[in-house]
Formats: structure tokens, sequence, C-alpha cells
């Protein structure tokens, strides 16, 4: 956000004796009884999360991935997995935001400021008892059983056999019945305490519904001192007690796996005719109660002629990166298409704030270890990379272990 424009909205005195996170809930609760998209996230390592409410649905749509330089709109991206008219692409403008670092005031976008009023009247009024979270209007998706996804492990394993792929991810949804009481923000501070490297987001958008996740994968990031990044995130394996991530031993088929990833990141690069990067790893990091195997890029943005455009290029080129589509990309896609049988929406999209914290930072991630709220129950997402040595039972478990993720949240 321009600081030098933004308007600042001190708490009235009434709200004196607020903690920031009562602060936090008055406003969420705000924005859902106008009506308006929210973006609520904890990025990795953080200690306070950030909220950040748009004006409208209207002002959110936009076609484009977000461009990442310092004189782009700042607001918080949203994006499916695939584009439709049920799941668009949403940039939500950083309208109206709420620091939790520093919790004395609101703050206001110039674009905004007919919200004032309203705004001003509602800091000082009583929270009401429930949040009217916005829910998708499309019906839940299908939640494979276990027969089906392995048949579809096994068509995707002989996809590859035929040499119509060399890898595809296939995902399935799950459908979990809400605890009694379940509190959206309550479940968004647990997520955040128990994975303190994960980015954790509650996004509610009306018509669309309200998202909560803990990723582990960075898609795109540009950092304030000039450095652009991303990971080939792959391969995973329980992180069993007692052990330690550096000790792991993976299997030939997870390092496979994790590589085709590495090396379609460094064919993105090859196409944006880019030589100088940093690359580290793979090294097994820890997510949640799951390693998995992860190698780092880095750009110093100094040394690269087309700066100002990378982030951006390099974020049209990699969603949906291989890690949750396939490879070749496009014959994985129409694989998924063709047979996975469900409609992903938001799971493996991208999510993340862009110029937020100052001009210039960018840090979106792909959207995984994701739940979707519906009024009586939520609806899990996971995926599975596979390759030629897939077994059906074996992938199956592992979507098991990824949902256990998020599903804590459900505790
Ligand atoms: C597709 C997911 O994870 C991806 C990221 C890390 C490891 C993965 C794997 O081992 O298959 C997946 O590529 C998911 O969590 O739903």
């Amino acid at each position: 956000m321009q600081a030098g424009q933004l308007r600042y909205l001190p708490w009235p005195a009434v709200a004196a004796g607020m903690d920031a996170p009562t602060r936090l809930r008055h406003l969420v609760a705000g924005a859902l009884r106008t009506n308006r998209p929210l973006a609520l996230w904890r990025e990795p390592a953080a200690a306070h999360p950030r909220l950040l409410v748009a004006r409208s649905l209207e002002a959110a749509f936009t076609g484009l991935p977000p461009a990442l330089d310092a004189q782009a709109p700042a607001g918080f991206a949203f994006f499916p997995f695939r584009d439709s008219d049920h799941n668009p692409a949403l940039f939500l403008p950083a309208d109206v935001g709420y620091d939790l670092a520093e919790p004395e005031a609101v703050t206001v976008a110039p674009a905004a400021r007919e919200l004032v009023p309203g705004l001003t009247a509602w800091l000082g009024l009583p929270t009401p008892p429930e949040l009217a979270w916005h829910y998708g209007i499309q019906p839940a998706p299908p939640a494979a059983t276990e027969a089906e996804y392995t048949a579809l492990v096994r068509r995707g394993v002989a996809a590859i056999e035929a040499k119509e792929v060399v890898k595809v991810v296939s995902s399935r949804a799950a459908r979990r019945p809400l605890p009694p009481g379940f509190d959206p923000l309550a479940a968004f501070a647990e997520l955040s305490e128990k994975y303190p490297r994960a980015f954790v987001s509650l996004v509610s958008v009306p018509g669309l519904g309200t998202w909560l996740g803990a990723s582990p994968e960075v898609l795109a990031e540009v950092t304030a001192d000039g450095h652009f990044h991303t990971m080939a995130l792959a391969g995973t394996q329980p992180l069993l007690p007692d052990t330690r991530p550096q000790d792991a031993i993976w299997r030939q088929k997870e390092i496979e796996e994790q590589a085709l990833v590495a090396r379609y990141i460094v064919s993105c690069f090859k196409q944006l005719r880019l030589r100088e990067y940093h690359e580290t790893g793979p090294r097994t990091v820890a997510a949640g109660q799951l390693l998995h195997l992860r190698t780092d890029f880095e750009v110093d943005l100094q040394n690269v002629p087309n700066a100002a455009s990378l982030g951006t290029d390099m974020l049209r080129l990699l969603h949906p990166t291989s890690a949750v589509g396939g490879m070749p990309k496009t014959a994985a896609l129409d694989f998924l298409r063709r047979h996975e049988g469900y409609d992903r929406a938001y799971y493996s999209g991208f999510l993340g704030p862009v110029n937020v914290a100052a001009p210039g930072i960018a840090r979106l991630f792909v959207n995984l270890r994701c739940l979707q709220l519906r009024p009586t129950e939520a609806i899990l997402y996971a995926g599975t990379g596979l390759t030629v040595d897939s077994d059906p039972a074996r992938e199956w478990q592992e979507t098991e272990m990824k949902l256990q993720t998020v599903g804590a949240a459900l505790q």
C-alpha cells in the first residue's frame, strides 16, 4: 500500500480495552455483514497476521495474473487452479487493511474513501455473536472413495506408461463434518500456531466461499532486497517421531518426481533467457507432520536485464507448476480435465499479498493443504504426484496424510 496516501482510522475510545484479535474479529464481522471479500493471512515466520478487505467483489475480478512490480496495485491474489466463470481469478484490492503488528489503526486506501463513514460507525458498535461467512454457490464436489482414487492413480500410471505424460498430479476432495461451534478465526489462529513456517490463510469471498489453508509451497516471491524466489517442492513421507528431516531417505520415485519439478522451473528461466540464478538443494524440509524434497531458486534482480518484469513473467509460466499439474503441462492438465472427476476450484491455485507490506514485496503461495468451508461441513483437498512407479494404495495413504495438515483445524 502506498503509505503516503493511506488514511489511518484510529479505534474509538470504546475499543480501548479490546485486544488485537478481538478487533480483528470485529472487522471481519463488519466485512462479512457488508458482503465484502476479505483475506486474512500469516506469512511464514511472521509474528502477526494481516487482514485485507476489498470494497466489493466487482472491484476484485481480474483476468490476468498479478503484476509483481513495485508500481502495480496493492492487493491479495486469489487464483483458481483453472480460471472459469465458477472460479474466477481474483485480485482483492487492498482497500481496508489491518496489520495486527500495528493494532491501533485501520488503514483505508484512497479508492475506498467512501467506506470511511460506515467503517468509523462500525468500529464503535458491539461485535455480533455470529460471523456470516461467505459460502460458495457451487454444489460441493464429489468426494472420491478409495476405490475411485486408486482407479484414477492406475489411469495416471497407464498414461505415463503410454507416454502421454511424464508426470501427473492426481487429487481428490474429501468431506468432513464441522465440529460443533466451529470458528474459522480460531481455526486460523490454531493453524498459525501449529505451523509456524507455513503460509496460513483464510479467504472469504461472496458467492465463491471461504477457504482455509496452511501452505508449505512458495510459487513466486519478490523480496524487499530485490530478489526473486521460487521452489520445487515434491516427494512426500511422514515425519516420524524421534527422527530428523536431514536423516530422511528417499526412494528413486520421489527423487525423480521432485527433479521433474525443478527441471520445469529451470525451463521457465530458459524461456526468459535467464542464466543467472542460484539453485540450492534438493534438501529435506518438514511441513507439519510431513517431509518433502525442496530445491530453492533465487535470482538477484539487480543482475538481470528484464528485472522489472521477471516476477510477472515467471508467475505466468509457473502456474500451475508440475508440483500440482504435471509434465508436460498441457498434456497433464488435459489428463486431469478428462479423468479427475471434480472441480479443484481454488485448491492448487495460488494466493498471497502483492505490494501490501510495501511496494515491491510480493509473496505468492500454492494453495495446498486447504479446505473449503460449507455450512455444516468442510471440503478438504489433497493430491499426489504420480510417476511410473506409483503404487495406488500408497498414493491414497499419502492423500490421507496430507489431509491431516489442515484437518487438524477440525478437531
Ligand atoms: C499436491 C499436493 O502437494 C504437492 C506438493 C508437495 C508434494 C507433493 C507430492 O509429494 O506429491 C505434491 O506435488 C498437495 O498437498 O495436495
